[in-house]
């Protein structure tokens, strides 16, 4: 490949959307204003966020994981800010990595921003099909009183972080947030120095939600793992339902705009999440096209 070409392959996890950038040895260097050009549904290849693939070793923030996990998953949300962690961008970098035969089937171990998250891949069903499986980690509910605004309804939300951070309420009905064109407000303004991914859930039956998500960083999206996580355990805590006090693990099934994903909590607090991961294109981009300034708005 020339130096003026750079590879890329687009894929989705429940249609939360990724451009993969195979990066290995981390020579590209990805500006905001990069990330924010690829995403761009008009002008550019379109997604959620960008999935930078560098091996742990080559990377300042990962080298210490290097042992544990050879590749490290660089996220970036769709405006170009950096997150910790991104629940179906992991299963999709699993699927990169399983179809690029830089990893077998079976398990791997991923670096993110969040620490290093164990990856199952399924062997079963067509090539590329089987489910992943993540170990997500334990979700921390630091308490305290939270609440979500959209067209002037408010609802108290649980904080969740699963790495990154989370407001979840549990509304009478997706339609409550509106648009979701604009990010909800969350009070107290402190209460997410950095932000904040914001759900909003309904009950389908037993052990069985559905939710809406508003992205910090990527506007309404089709799914969130991360966020599907917060949610199972906010839904567990509001069932009366902690693993860590019964000894016995608890899973529910989470609906997004975009699919299914099915998740557990075991009585040691880590949460497992369940769900497909697809490679739909890959192609090559003009380098030149990716770094030029942003150009001027029509007046
Ligand atoms: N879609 C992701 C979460 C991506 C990061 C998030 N927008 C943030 O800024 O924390 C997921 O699947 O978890």
């Amino acid at each position: 490949m020339s130096t003026a070409q750079i590879a890329f392959l687009k894929g989705h996890g429940t249609e939360n959307d990724f451009v993969i950038i195979p990066d290995h040895d981390g020579l590209l260097e990805l500006s905001p204003a990069a990330v924010a050009r690829l995403c761009d549904r008009r002008a550019g290849i379109g997604a959620d966020g960008v999935l930078r693939v560098v091996r742990s070793a080559a990377h300042p923030e990962a080298r210490a994981m290097a042992g544990e996990a050879e590749w490290f998953m660089d996220y970036r949300n769709a405006d170009g800010s950096i997150a910790e962690m991104c629940g179906n961008g992991v299963r999709v970098f699993a699927r990169y990595l399983q179809q690029a035969g830089l990893t077998g089937a079976g398990d791997l171990a991923v670096a993110t921003r969040a620490g290093v998250r164990r990856v199952h891949v399924a062997k079963d069903g067509p090539e590329g099909a089987g489910e992943i499986t993540v170990d997500m980690g334990r979700a921390l509910l630091p308490g305290g009183e939270v609440t979500v605004c959209v067209g002037g309804r408010h609802w108290p939300a649980v904080h969740v972080d699963m790495g990154n951070p989370h407001a979840v309420c549990f509304v009478d009905d997706l339609a409550d947030a509106g648009s979701l064109l604009t990010a909800p407000a969350v009070a107290p303004a402190g209460a997410y120095p950095d932000g904040v991914n914001v759900e909003f859930v309904v009950d389908r039956g037993p052990r069985h939600v559905a939710l809406r998500v508003h992205e910090r960083g990527s506007g309404e999206t089709r799914s969130c793992g991360t966020g599907a996580c917060a949610v199972m355990v906010a839904a567990a805590r509001r069932d009366g339902c902690d693993p860590a006090v019964t000894g016995l693990p608890v899973t529910y099934t989470v609906d997004v705009p975009g699919g299914r994903l099915v998740i557990g909590e075991r009585p040691d607090g880590t949460v497992e999440m369940t769900g497909p991961a697809v490679i739909v294109a890959e192609g090559v981009l003009d380098a030149a096209w990716l770094t030029q300034p942003a150009a001027t708005p029509a007046a």
